[in-house]
């Protein structure tokens, strides 16, 4: 499903060179869902975004689905990218502009892959049925964010990375996200990749690592 081999990543800053990643390895499954944990600055988003193929190593390999993403020419990233990952970030980066209902559809239309049954399941599961025409600005953070979960899921995605999904929630609206989220990868058997500060959040998901010095630690035994 995500293979990550021997990947590095160094940036340059004012301050000189910074090296972030120092050797990544890591295989995720169909159906697997890991926690990825570390320090601030540590690396972890910088990780989920070559991940996405939204940024490219300097050295090692990335493969979704079997396609080593440094083999392919943008364009046909971008089309693995909108056909095979879901996206999840922090901040829920819905269309202000657009309904929840046109919000839900937008990476399914881009991606050619609209299903309409799928997408009322969506609504129903995301317990926002009924406000089809609601704009996000009239829904409380954790509808925004199941919102921004159920859109990265509505083209059944083999890989759905998520960044601190639920950093901007209070404890119980993270809780319900989190647990709907579970449920809706587990229903559509997606693997999972999921940044997080907290190990309560992370307690659920089947593997957890830890990202120090550039590379990953498995602090369970
Ligand atoms: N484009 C960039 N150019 C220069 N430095 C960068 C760039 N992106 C990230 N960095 C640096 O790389 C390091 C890792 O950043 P990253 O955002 O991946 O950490 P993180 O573990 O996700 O942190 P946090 O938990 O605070 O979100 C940081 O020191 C950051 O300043």
């Amino acid at each position: 499903m995500l293979v990550l081999h021997q990947v590095h990543k160094t940036f340059s800053t004012p301050q000189g060179e910074l090296p972030v990643l120092n050797g990544i390895d890591l295989t995720l499954d169909q159906g697997e869902s890991l926690a990825l944990m570390g320090e601030s600055g540590s690396g972890k988003s910088t990780l989920l975004h070559l991940a996405a193929g939204l940024d490219v190593p300097d050295q090692g390999h990335i493969s979704i689905e079997g396609q080593r993403l440094s083999s392919l020419e943008e364009p046909a990233r971008a089309r693995l990218r909108r056909q095979h990952l879901g996206l999840v970030f922090q901040q829920f980066h819905l269309v202000p502009s657009l309904n929840v209902i046109d919000n839900l559809r937008l990476q399914a239309r881009l991606a050619q892959r609209e299903d309409a049954e799928w997408t009322a399941h969506l609504l129903a599961r995301l317990g926002l049925a009924g406000r089809e025409e609601y704009f996000p600005e009239q829904l409380s953070g954790g509808q925004q964010q199941r919102l921004a979960i159920g859109r990265a899921l509505a083209v059944r995605p083999s890989l759905l990375l998520a960044d601190e999904p639920t950093g901007n929630l209070d404890e119980q609206s993270a809780d319900t996200v989190l647990a709907l989220l579970l449920e809706l990868v587990a229903e559509t058997r997606c693997a999972l990749l999921m940044v997080t500060h907290s190990a309560r959040v992370a307690a659920p998901l089947n593997r957890l690592v830890r990202l120090h010095l550039g590379r990953l630690e498995d602090p369970r035994p």
